[in-house]
């Protein structure tokens, strides 16, 4: 019988299938790694924009905790969408009740096409709560800027910015350049725990298919922490993974489609186990 590895994400499912959950049990299962899922709400949703959501109660978020901690054998998790402070504190609590490995925090804030997926008011307690408990934290720019207090209009602002993040609790932090003004490249920011950091740079892709983007990111990377891997490699392999999704487009929906979550393995020779 051949045993993988167990991840957990813990976020909200995507209707339209390219973000959220479902970006994430994606990727994970093209890494190779056996993703179990903690839904925290549940969004109407297509590539047009996202019509309504609605969170699930607190009991059934502690419930889906406990299930997977009696059972399975989480080696890493990754949060995304949380809706608002009450579900962030009843996560960031389960989180120091069990242990699920090394903590990925996509901080989902606003979607793309403009829908605010966590109220103004937990950016504080994702801020305080969550941030600490943090392997590592990948926030892009206006996730940057609401949880640091600061504007970013430089790479020299994506590097303080990165530092703050840092003293603010998280041990290793990526600032995505996604939403950067560079037209020629995305450039992402990364802080290692050790102090270390470099740019992790692409060419940009023209494309208006970049739904689900950060939560593909963030996933790839809790899969790869998942097998045992250091941050630093999972975080370069998360970077040509979805490097790959994006320019190996697909035609899904009349908006912001979603990325190829499959394109990954026509590039790579080796295989996904490792
Ligand atoms: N058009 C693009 N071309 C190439 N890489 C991109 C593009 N858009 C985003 N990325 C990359 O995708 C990842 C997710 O970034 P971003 O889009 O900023 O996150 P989010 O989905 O959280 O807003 C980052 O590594 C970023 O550099
Ligand atoms: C359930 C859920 N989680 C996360 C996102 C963010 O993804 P994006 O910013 O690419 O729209 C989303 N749209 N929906």
């Amino acid at each position: 019988m051949n045993s993988y590895p167990q991840a957990a994400t813990i976020a909200g499912i995507d209707s339209g299938g390219g973000a959220g959950v479902n970006a994430d049990v994606k990727t994970m299962q093209e890494r190779h790694v056996f993703s179990a899922t903690i839904i925290v709400a549940v969004t109407a949703q297509n590539t047009l924009g996202v019509q309504d959501f609605e969170p699930v109660s607190i009991k059934l978020i502690n419930e889906q905790f406990k299930s997977l901690a009696d059972d399975l054998n989480i080696r890493a998790c990754k949060t995304g969408m949380l809706a608002d402070a009450a579900h962030v504190h009843a996560v960031a609590q389960n989180l120091q009740r069990y242990d699920f490995g090394p903590y990925t925090l996509d901080p989902v804030m606003v979607a793309k096409g403009g829908a605010h997926l966590l109220s103004d008011d937990a950016i504080a307690t994702v801020r305080d709560e969550l941030i600490p408990l943090a392997t590592v934290v990948t926030p892009n720019l206006p996730e940057t800027e609401a949880l640091t207090g600061g504007k970013i209009e430089s790479e020299a602002d994506m590097q303080a910015a990165g530092h703050t993040l840092q003293q603010l609790g998280a041990k290793n932090v990526v600032v995505k350049g996604g939403h950067g003004a560079n037209s020629q490249t995305s450039s992402d920011f990364v802080l290692l725990e050790n102090g270390r950091s470099f740019w992790l740079s692409t060419p940009r892709i023209a494309t208006k298919n970049t739904h689900g983007t950060g939560d593909t990111f963030a996933s790839c990377i809790t899969a790869e922490l998942a097998k045992g891997k250091s941050v630093e490699a999972a975080i370069r392999l998360a970077k040509a993974f979805i490097q790959a999704a994006i320019a190996d487009g697909i035609d899904v929906g009349h908006g912001h489609g979603p990325t190829n979550h499959w394109a990954f393995r026509k590039v790579v020779q080796t295989d996904a186990k490792d």
